[in-house]
């Protein structure tokens, strides 16, 4: 069975065809990096490298496009927060902090909070403010195609035309008379209240550094035109899949179509939206403040575990976090890891030669993880009942499956994971050769010879070479040890 998604724009499970054969071109908005993430921005990440390493895993070779909204009325609000009187720096917001360097430090956190449950870089991550002039290019074209207008006041702003744009609404099935006003300018200069900016021009009190020339005066862009110009720029007009969190359908993803397609552009072919990690219910945001952070999951978690947390539910469903999740994922991840520990690393086979068909099937059904995960437990059952019955080689081959499946889920760390146990079993050696050292230290003190010789060979028996050196006697493991 070939993949088959689910496209919010038709609200059906399609078969996936992409439209250059082999590949595979995929934008998934980033975030707006006005602060640090919470768990519910790296669930999406992870849904989409997910994705990404399953279409890989299926000979496509993928290009994937996730950007930085570098700029921004939120991050300018706090940059300009951090210079006025009375503000109190925090850990996370030093004082006097222009809104650049706050843009681009938390761009790392980001980065660096992704990177820790093993979602890989996309192939590019462009910034909004690196990406003007094609911004003001898409700009012009709306406006010779008759689909935006500078506005009719003196605010530099220009909007694009809702009712010009037949298709307005086609991404979320709503008719523009049931829309919600958009509210990112005065409506004083649009000719609908639902008209939404495509470029903001600056107010007096706006950072000069945050302003950029335009034939519409200075200023900067709208948010939903920057997902526009970037995906089409490096994907090309028509591109295959666009991904996002769910609160983005509405009304940034209607827009970003409206805009591109009014343009004349394809733009995307399937919309792919992650459902929500909700917090009692309600969706995990900052502005709410009912946030998990990613450390804190890391300080009770180990990072494989987290990933596992994040990517385990179905990619469309909500992820209500609850404070026993955590636990019940470090459990999972430790049965498979025993299994893999106790199978050995000792095989040869290729990913497609031991991926079960379950698993394929399951994740060609819109990416059902729920369903490969219960196919990746039960390899793990057998291939332990393998190794109690002795089956060494049909351990191995489950093994090799069990691998094949994490990697594809991004788990793959738990091949390398060290043996329940090694280090403690490292530190108890290490107290017993020292004590057989410090007896021969003893006996070579009291000129015994022989005794201390004796330990000497009985430590060489059992595979540790003892070396003497003018800081006292160290040793080694003989046999490939450490
Ligand atoms: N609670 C959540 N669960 C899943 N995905 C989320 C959640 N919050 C944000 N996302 C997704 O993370 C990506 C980056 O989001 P963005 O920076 O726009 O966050 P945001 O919605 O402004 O966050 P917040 O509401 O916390 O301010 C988007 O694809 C967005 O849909
Ligand atoms: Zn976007």
């Amino acid at each position: 069975m070939a993949l088959r998604l689910y496209d919010t724009k038709t609200a059906a499970i399609r078969d996936f065809e992409p439209l250059q054969p082999g590949q595979v071109s995929l934008y998934y908005c980033g975030a707006t990096v006005q602060g640090a993430p919470h768990v519910g921005h790296i669930r999406s990440g992870v849904v989409f490298d997910i994705l990404t390493r399953w279409l890989e895993y299926t000979g496509y070779r993928v290009t994937s496009v996730r950007n930085v909204t570098d700029v921004d009325d939120k991050i300018l609000q706090k940059a300009a927060a951090s210079y006025a009187p009375g503000f109190e720096p925090s850990e996370d917001y030093p004082a006097e902090e222009p809104w650049f360097a706050l843009a681009y430090r938390f761009e790392q956190v980001f980065n660096a909070a992704y990177g820790a449950v093993g979602v890989s870089r996309p192939t590019y991550e462009p910034r909004a403010t690196g990406h003007i002039t094609e911004m003001h290019a898409l700009i012009q074209r709306l406006i010779d195609a008759g689909h935006a207008y500078p506005a009719t006041d003196d605010s530099g702003d220009v909007y694009f035309d809702v009712r010009s744009w037949q298709r307005y609404g086609e991404l979320t099935h709503q008719s523009v008379e049931d829309m919600q006003d958009a509210p990112d300018a005065d409506p004083r200069g649009k000719r609908d209240r639902r008209d939404f900016a495509l470029w903001k021009g600056d107010k007096p009190d706006d950072p000069t550094t945050a302003a950029w020339d335009s034939p519409w005066g200075r200023g900067r862009p709208g948010w939903h035109l920057e997902c526009s110009a970037m995906s089409t720029k490096y994907l090309g007009s028509t591109f295959d899949i666009h991904g996002g969190g769910l609160d983005l359908r509405f009304p940034h993803h209607e827009n970003e179509l409206a805009q591109s397609a009014a343009a004349g552009d394809g733009f995307a072919r399937f919309w792919l939206h992650n459902g929500m990690v909700t917090y009692e219910g309600e969706k995990m945001s900052k502005s709410i403040g009912n946030i998990i952070t990613p450390e804190e999951m890391h300080a009770v978690a180990r990072p494989v575990a987290v990933r596992y947390y994040l990517g385990q539910a179905h990619y469309r469903s909500q992820l209500d976090y609850k404070p026993g999740s955590l636990p019940e994922a470090e459990a999972a991840v430790e049965r498979i890891e025993n299994f893999l520990n106790r199978a050995g690393a000792d095989y040869e086979y290729t990913a497609a030669e031991v991926m079960p068909d379950a698993f394929v099937a399951a994740m060609n059904d819109d990416l059902n993880v729920p369903a490969a995960l219960a196919v990746l437990h039960e390899t793990v059952r057998t291939g332990n009942s393998a190794l109690d019955a002795g089956d060494d080689d049909a351990a191995v081959r489950h093994a090799a499956a069990v691998q094949a499946m994490i990697t594809v889920l991004g788990l793959e760390e738990l091949r390398a994971a060290e043996p329940a146990g090694a280090a403690a079993a490292e530190e108890a050696l290490a107290n017993l050769v020292q004590q057989q050292l410090d007896a021969r230290a003893e006996a070579k003190a009291a000129k015994d010879f022989d005794t201390a010789d004796a330990l000497r060979s009985r430590l060489a028996a059992a595979g540790i070479e003892v070396e003497d050196t003018p800081q006292g006697a160290t040793w080694s493991l003989t046999k490939g040890g450490v």
